[in-house]
């Protein structure tokens, strides 16, 4: 999967705006949800986790009870690519059907 260049990440990144740019490890998204409790936190995860593998492209995450914090970067590019954002997508499209704090 090829990393995306300057322009391309730019435009990508304007379709998920909750999802904030860092430039480490050569590019990379990342978010934090809320939710209400670790029990809904941790089915969204599971939602989440048979998506990505399904896809083969998996999520970075750390949980605190009810916080899931998520990076996504493209290892084999070395940075940001276009599966990054799709899953990005998806996870947003997930975590709006939870209630979240
Ligand atoms: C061998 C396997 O296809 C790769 O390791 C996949 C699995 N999941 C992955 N997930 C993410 N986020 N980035 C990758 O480059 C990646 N590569």
């Amino acid at each position: 999967m090829k990393r995306l260049t300057d322009t391309e990440r730019d435009a990508a990144l304007s379709s998920v705006p909750q999802w904030r740019y860092a430039p480490e490890r050569g590019g990379l998204i990342h978010r934090e949800f809320v939710f209400a409790d670790f029990t809904q936190a941790f089915a969204f995860m599971t939602q989440v986790a048979f998506h990505a593998e399904k896809a083969d492209h998996h999520p970075e995450w750390f949980n605190v009870y009810n916080k899931v914090s998520i990076t996504l970067t493209t290892h084999d590019a070395d940075g940001l690519s276009q599966r990054d954002i799709g899953l990005a997508h998806v996870i947003d499209t997930i975590a709006n059907t939870w209630t979240r704090i």
